[in-house]
């Protein structure tokens, strides 16, 4: 059987990774695909890199019958076109924020402008997107959250720890992130002459991902947020994630103890794997994987975790099609194991 997949905004960099990744996927297919500003032209021509769908159209809305969707829309907007679909049976993929954090007020806070969430009951029975916590809850959800791509590699470089107890609930995320990261929708500031040779952060412990990674950390705490100062910044590479994560040790631990505690939590996680070597961001480009590399500085008592991962693989597209699978009940890495592109 092969699943019919629509994506809501294919116009936008999360939206063409997941046409392009689905091109070779087993048992889904891409038979529709929206985009506000080039309705009307063929994908293949709108954009020559997925130029293999030379007679998929572009529409205004999904008119096909389809079986799963993902919408990449902007934040904010994506609820109110992932609600009708979740409602009338389709699984959906939100790639975009508005189901990811639950606190009441969160999303009015971080996300919506002040605007009421436009669907509490599905920002309800959301599933968070990340199958190394959520797997048995991803594979029976109607709607997922798919995570953001900061998230996704603090997340998984912080999970074993917490979830073990081996650190202080106080955590630091400093971490960086290709352009890409911003969107192709993104206004000044981002040109090349501006961005190239240049590093600078950005909403310094201000930024939305803060609450979504305290969030999925303390519900590995029984709902006890750690404390997590999350630090973004900007730096001149088109994809890529790096997350240098800190938190003081609560007991101690050995080097060889926590890189066993490590690989035994990602056993049989398809996509995200242990390093032995402090990991480039490089050695996940375009695919779905995330590196995740424990250190033990144990003249400061502090845990160490470097992460890398493609912001628009394992921390957009690729997640959203893994997730896809889970859904859909088919092999968890279908379409999905890819070596990187390298160098
Ligand atoms: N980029 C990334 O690394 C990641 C992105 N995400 C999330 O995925 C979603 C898409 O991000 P990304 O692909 O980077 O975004 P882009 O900026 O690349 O694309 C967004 C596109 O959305 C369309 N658009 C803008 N405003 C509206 C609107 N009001 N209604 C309908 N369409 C609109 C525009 O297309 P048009 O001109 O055709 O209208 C725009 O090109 C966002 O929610 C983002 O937060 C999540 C994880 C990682
Ligand atoms: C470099 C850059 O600007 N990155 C984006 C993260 C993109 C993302 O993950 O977006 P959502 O969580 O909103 O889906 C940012 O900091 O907002």
């Amino acid at each position: 059987m092969t699943y019919r997949v629509g994506i809501i905004n294919v116009t936008g960099y999360a939206g063409m990774e997941a046409a392009r990744l689905l091109w070779n996927h087993p048992a889904a297919k891409l038979v529709a695909a929206t985009g506000r500003s080039l309705a009307g032209q063929r994908l293949g021509d709108a954009f020559p890199s997925l130029g293999l769908y030379a007679a998929l159209p572009i529409t205004e809305t999904i008119e096909e019958s389809v079986d799963v969707v993902f919408s990449s829309l902007p934040t904010a907007e994506s609820a109110k076109a992932c609600a009708p679909f979740v409602r009338a049976g389709v699984k959906v993929i939100d790639i975009a924020a508005d189901f990811r954090l639950k606190a009441p007020g969160a999303f009015e806070q971080w996300m919506g402008g002040g605007q009421p969430h436009p669907a509490p009951d599905l920002l309800a029975e959301a599933v968070y997107g990340l199958p190394e916590l959520n797997r048995e809850r991803i594979a029976a959800a109607r709607l997922v959250a798919n995570p953001g791509c900061y998230p996704a590699a603090a997340i998984l470089a912080l999970a074993p720890a917490v979830k073990a107890g081996i650190i202080e609930p106080s955590i630091v995320v400093d971490a960086k992130s290709g352009i890409s990261g911003a969107g192709r929708g993104s206004g000044g500031g981002f040109g090349y002459s501006e961005v190239n040779e240049d590093v600078s952060a950005y909403k310094i412990a201000n930024h939305n991902h803060q609450p979504e990674i305290a969030q999925e950390l303390g519900a590995l705490r029984g709902g006890d947020e750690p404390r997590v100062t999350f630090v973004p910044h900007l730096v001149p590479m088109t994809r890529g994630i790096h997350a240098t994560c800190y938190a003081p040790l609560a007991r101690d631990v050995t080097q060889a103890q926590v890189a066993e505690l490590y690989r035994e939590f990602y056993r049989g996680a398809p996509f995200t794997s242990v390093a032995a070597a402090p990991p480039h961001t490089k050695h996940t480009l375009g695919t779905n994987r995330c590196l995740v590399h424990p250190v033990v500085d144990a003249r400061n008592g502090m845990l160490v975790v470097a992460s890398v991962l493609d912001n628009l693989g394992k921390g957009a597209a690729g997640q959203a099609i893994e997730n896809m699978n889970l859904m859909l009940g088919l092999d968890q890495a279908a379409g999905l194991q890819l070596p990187a592109v390298y160098p």
